[in-house]
């Protein structure tokens, strides 16, 4: 295998273009070599007519496929929000919170995993099809739900949906994207994860106002872009380079032309069916496809990278970052919960504005560089967190009162607020002279609710302003260090957002070769909504253990980790034909980074030598959740 990656490493050969896109080009072939980059223009021999190939049905598609990003960012982030609501109305305990909140990532991490049998299975549209009809049951099921028990079942059935859209969405839209523009309109699948999210809190506010059933609409409003994704589906195509795999090869030839917008697509056709073939040839024909990507050098490392990418980005704590901008939101000042839920729709709407950078730097800076910044910058606000954190402990309000516990908790025993904020079962009671805190006692938190105390000057049933101007915070100390904190979080979404946020969706969505993409892309959303579950549902125990900068200082610890692991182990990916992406994985393992295309790749392009036949010898979990994390504490 490693003579065959040296080898090949040498045979393929980088061709220089002359110009940009729309400018003179070389027509490959005339010297036996055929080219693999960029897709075909309408006099056919024109592999780099990028202008050419802006066909308006591509951006329809993504648009359309998109809306299963939608649905994955709406229904994680709209349930702390209905949280709220049905935790009152249904009387929910707080391991029925726990459960409705966890199983959807928990049925996703499942429903991912299996979601690549069935897209290999029943193809990209089916899936999505079949997604987009699951939303629609899970969000009725939701809506009219009598009980408890149904409304689980509603969001296990939902959880199911998201799994199967979040690895099949980028797949299809990276199969029928032209190379020059797929990292970009992969990306825009995140864009719509994070505006599902934004959407979600948005909703979660306007709804919160509704006392009585208002969770029925925060939860069913989902059907609406699910219908509309589902009936959109049944009239656009197949993945033509699925149906070519399925030997489908007709319909896969009128379903590339139908995208690339009536163009002629003789010569990316051609070239898609002879790569799928020498891909199948290569990596040893049939059997169990987890097992000959893990017999497969390249596809291997592959997986590595992808799955490794998308542990990292959960191990970057973004969503215990989005779960807990409500409480960073209450240390600054923010008391008011309906102020806090509309306040943490501007958490999401900075993740939301940040991707669209994002979409535009994909193209232009590359996958790697853009995940190494995005990291960088990550680490870096990280560490601001944790040092207002830190700050905020060291000087923490001492408790000054030691009232007699009725119930003989531990609370009161505690001597300062950062102690008692991170017992679960305190809250801190203090009195305030603009920013001096008096009169302050560490009390046990009432049973029915995380909006006030137990019993004593604290104890307010209706969670608003206490008549005795006493004050509550529960999971949070009044500090003057909040502000540090708030710039931590606005830089971590502010880095996050744009690389770590989508790239690991955008790269696994192209690094595999056909026979093991539905696997690869299956694997490594799997290790996300994993990673994802157990990272959330740590988080308060480790700020437990290591205090809240702790945890953030091991975050940041963790992110440098990942940092090491893209640095070593990414390729760039940017404008190559989806079958010549594996030549990256010829390597070593992690000797990628080191082979990464040193050029702007829209000016380079690459050949195959006419001598070889198979590409393989070439070379080379809202802010809004927040809330409902803090009440299930
Ligand atoms: O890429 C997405 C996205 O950026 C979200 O904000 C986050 O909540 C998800 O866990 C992640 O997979």
């Amino acid at each position: 295998m490693s003579t065959t990656s040296s080898r090949s490493q040498d045979e393929y050969s980088l061709k220089y273009m002359s110009g940009h896109m729309g400018r003179s080009r070389q027509k490959a072939g005339d010297d036996g070599e055929q080219s693999l980059i960029g897709p075909p223009s309408s006099t056919g021999g024109d592999l780099l007519d990028q202008n050419a190939s802006k066909p308006c049905f591509v951006y329809m598609l993504a648009l359309f496929s998109g809306l299963g990003g939608f649905l994955f960012g709406y229904d994680t982030g709209v349930v702390s929000g209905a949280m709220l609501l049905l935790k009152k109305e249904m009387n929910l305990s707080a391991l029925w919170q726990e459960l409705l909140v966890s199983s959807t990532v928990w049925a996703a991490a499942f429903s991912a995993l299996a979601g690549g049998s069935l897209n290999g299975w029943l193809g990209r549209r089916v899936c999505i099809l079949l997604a987009s009809f699951i939303f629609t049951i899970g969000g009725i099921t939701l809506s009219l739900a009598p009980d408890k028990v149904v409304l689980l079942v509603g969001r296990v059935i939902v959880g199911l949906g998201i799994g199967i859209a979040s690895m099949t969405v980028p797949v299809y839209i990276a199969e029928v994207s032209p190379p020059h523009l797929r990292g970009q309109l992969v990306t825009i699948n995140n864009l719509f994860i994070t505006g599902g999210q934004f959407i979600a809190t948005v909703i979660d506010g306007v709804f919160s106002y509704m006392s009585h059933d208002g969770w029925r609409y925060m939860l069913g409003l989902s059907v609406v872009p699910a219908v509309l994704q589902f009936c959109g589906f049944l009239f656009l195509p197949e993945s033509p380079r699925w149906l070519l795999q399925k030997g489908r090869s007709q319909e896969a030839r009128h379903a590339l032309s139908r995208i690339r917008g009536g163009q002629n697509v003789d010569e990316e056709y051609d070239s898609i069916r002879s790569s799928i073939e020498d891909e199948e040839k290569e990596s040893g024909g049939g059997g169990i496809v987890i097992l000959r990507m893990l017999k497969y050098g390249p596809t291997r490392r592959a997986l590595f990278v992808g799955c490794g990418l998308q542990m990292f980005q959960q191990l970057s704590g973004v969503n215990t970052v989005m779960y807990y901008s409500a409480t960073i939101l209450q240390m600054a000042g923010v008391r008011d919960i309906k102020r806090a839920i509309w306040l943490s729709s501007a958490t999401s709407a900075t993740n939301f504005v940040f991707t669209m950078f994002g979409v535009w730097l994909v193209e232009r800076v590359g996958r790697r560089k853009l995940t190494l910044g995005s990291l960088l910058g990550t680490g870096l606000s990280l560490t601001v967190l944790a040092f207002g954190f830190l700050m905020s402990a060291q000087y923490s309000p001492p408790i000054t009162l030691h009232p007699v516990d009725p119930q003989n908790l531990t609370c009161t025993l505690y001597g300062s607020c950062e102690s008692c904020m991170l017992d679960p079962d305190c809250g801190f009671c203090y009195r305030e002279n603009g920013t001096a805190v008096y009169d302050s006692s560490c009390v046990p938190v009432s049973a029915a609710s995380t909006d006030h105390a137990a019993w004593g000057s604290c104890y307010n049933q209706t969670g608003q302003e206490l008549p005795d101007s006493s004050l509550w915070a529960y999971n949070y100390c009044p500090t003057p260090y909040s502000w540090i904190v708030l710039l931590g979080l606005i830089l971590y979404l502010a880095f996050f957002a744009p690389g770590m946020g989508p790239m690991p969706w955008t790269i696994n969505s192209e690094i595999y070769p056909m026979w093991a993409r539905s696997t690869g892309n299956a694997c490594s959303a799997g290790v996300n909504w994993i990673c994802n579950a157990l990272v959330s549902l740590t988080f308060l125990h480790i700020a437990q253990m290591l205090t809240y900068y702790g945890a953030f200082f091991l975050y940041s610890g963790l992110v440098v980790l990942g940092l090491l692991f893209v640095q070593g182990c990414l390729p760039e990916t940017k404008g190559m034909q989806l079958e010549d992406v594996d030549h990256l994985f010829t390597g070593p393992l992690c000797s990628c980074g080191a082979s990464a295309p040193p050029t702007d790749s829209s000016n380079v392009q690459y050949t195959r030598n006419p001598t070889e036949t198979s590409p393989a010898q070439y070379g080379a979990v809202g802010s809004d959740r927040a809330i409902a994390f803090i009440t299930l504490r």
